[in-house]
């Protein structure tokens, strides 16, 4: 059994608890490693070696700590082939999705290493004779770098590629479910020379411990977090107590609006990807679909026929599965009791609605349900998992209400080919991303953030690394020798 270390100041370190935690392939249910169980101690310890850091590491030219991050993304590159079977192992995504999402992570170190020679401040004009007014930007300082278990490469390249690139120093917390990538990523810095000691730090444990025990540490300028609403409320919480500024990217109830004037043909394929995206378990998947009532037969139909042609199985094991397991038994449970209590509420399953006996593993099948209420628990919470309701709506009015009835603001989806009928669907979402007849999956230069309960700043492109910045004014008074 391999057990692993947590990595502070630039050496790896036992924690002070010498407890542990199983990480389990949802795939076979065995434990394949084990990882430290971190204390509040420990937090503390990577917390001041972050701060002491922090000093020598902004103080590097910018156009400097760009090449590190490039390099890093070329690293990772070099062990492309293991960081997907490691993303494989502890998560259960399949091929395509594990290498798009190890290569995103790659391509994100080195778009975020382009940022180190265009962070701009600004100089404005002042009241006063013989003054500029110069508006710097700065490293906000130690980050905490707070990561979930559905797409652990990608979102740790959010985190510590930006704040890296910023100035920042970094304490990752990944999620005790999914740490091996993360734990693979030390290994590379560790390697790495020309980061200094304490600049980023790895620590294990759960979230309700380690994760709050950060967001409360009063050395900690930033918490990025990204996780579920309820973490995202108790990081608020604790990050309340020293005013520390949250940057959160909390989960997702994205609709899926699909019309008359839809091509129901793409409508239904990309509906399809966007639902079984990792196993179901993306904050930008389709989470619900509102088709206009003339089309609906026909879109559920070809929705039916495209997930029965689906293989589940364990990807690891076979390149060619197209649905692979929840991460977890809980995951397993909640989506089994979310469906089973639909069904109890009039829902008709019209493929799926229920587990998948592949043996071991934590299978749940595709699952299309229709005659579902849009006031019901399954279009109105969270699903993650495999599972896509779809209600009816006549007309356009009716869509863009229900569409908007939540209290996520994430993602949505527009399907239709009339422009004008597009164009007022997008203007009226009131959602932080809208994908016009495309599914999910957003760009690095974009900006992706929530809107209600989905979160609070965001992460990519320009503004997502304006969130690592703060802004400190200088009036610069000079004597003027002709006056
Ligand atoms: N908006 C986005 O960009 C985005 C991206 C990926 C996932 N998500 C959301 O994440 C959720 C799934 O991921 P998850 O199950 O790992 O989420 P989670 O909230 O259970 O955990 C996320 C991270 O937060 C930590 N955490 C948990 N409780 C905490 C607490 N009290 N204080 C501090 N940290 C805590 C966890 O240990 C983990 O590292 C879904 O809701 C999904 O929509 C959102
Ligand atoms: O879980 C959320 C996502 O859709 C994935 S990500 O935003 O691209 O990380």
């Amino acid at each position: 059994m391999q057990t692993h270390k947590l990595y502070i100041n630039g050496e790896y370190t036992e924690s002070h608890s010498n407890e542990w935690i199983d990480v389990i392939n949802p795939s076979t249910e065995e434990v394949i490693s084990q990882t430290p169980k971190a204390t509040t101690d420990d937090v503390n310890r990577a917390v001041e070696s972050a701060f002491q850091a922090q000093k020598e590491w902004e103080l590097i030219p910018n156009i400097e700590r760009g090449k590190i991050v490039r390099k890093l993304g070329n690293k990772i590159e070099e062990n492309r082939a293991n960081f997907i079977d490691l993303l494989q192992e502890e998560q259960g995504k399949d091929y395509e999705l594990a290498s798009g999402e190890v290569d995103l992570a790659i391509d994100y170190f080195r778009y975020m290493s382009e940022w180190a020679r265009r962070i701009e401040g600004e100089i404005v004009p002042s009241d006063r004779p013989n003054e500029n007014i110069y508006i710097y930007k700065k490293p906000i300082g130690v980050v905490a770098g707070i990561v979930p278990w559905n797409f652990p490469v990608f979102i740790l390249a959010r985190k510590v590629a930006t704040a890296l690139v910023t100035g920042c120093t970094v304490v990752l917390k990944p999620s005790q479910q999914t740490p091996n990538t993360a734990i693979e990523f030390t290994k590379i810095v560790d390697g790495m020379d020309d980061i200094p000691r304490g600049v980023y730090n790895l620590i294990t444990g759960t979230g309700s411990e380690i994760g709050y025990a950060l967001a409360k540490h009063e050395k900690v300028d930033m918490v990025s977090m990204t996780g579920s609403v309820p973490a995202g409320t108790k990081v608020m919480e604790a990050a309340a107590q020293n005013i520390t500024k949250v940057n959160l990217e909390l989960g997702g109830k994205a609709p899926a609006i699909v019309t008359s004037n839809a091509d129901l043909d793409v409508a239904a394929e990309s509906i399809h990807t966007s639902r079984l995206a990792n196993n179901g378990q993306a904050c930008t998947n389709a989470e619900r679909v509102y088709v206009q009532e003339n089309v609906a037969d026909e879109f559920i139909e070809k929705l039916k026929h495209s997930f029965e042609q689906l293989t589940i199985g364990n990807p690891r094991e076979n390149k060619e599965v197209d649905v692979g397991p929840l991460v977890s038994q809980d995951r397993l449970e909640e989506v089994e009791v979310m469906v089973k209590t639909a069904v109890q509420s009039g829902a008709k399953v019209v493929s799926g609605g229920q587990r998948d006996e592949v043996g071991k593993g934590f299978f749940y099948k595709p699952t299309i349900l229709t005659n579902v209420d849009h006031s019901s628990a399954i279009m109105q919470e969270e699903i993650f998992g495999p599972v896509i309701p779809i209600t009816t709506f006549k007309t356009i009015d009716e869509a863009i209400e229900k569409g908007n009835d939540t209290e996520f603001g994430l993602s949505s989806s527009v399907y239709t080919e009339d422009l004008n009928e597009a164009m007022r669907i997008v203007n009226e979402l009131k959602f932080g991303e809208t994908f016009v007849n495309r599914e999910n999956f957003e760009a690095v230069q974009g900006y992706h953030a929530g809107m209600r309960k989905s979160g609070l700043g965001g992460a990519d492109g320009k503004h997502g690394m304006e969130d690592f910045l703060v802004t400190q004014v200088v009036y610069m008074q000079y004597k003027n020798d002709k006056q």
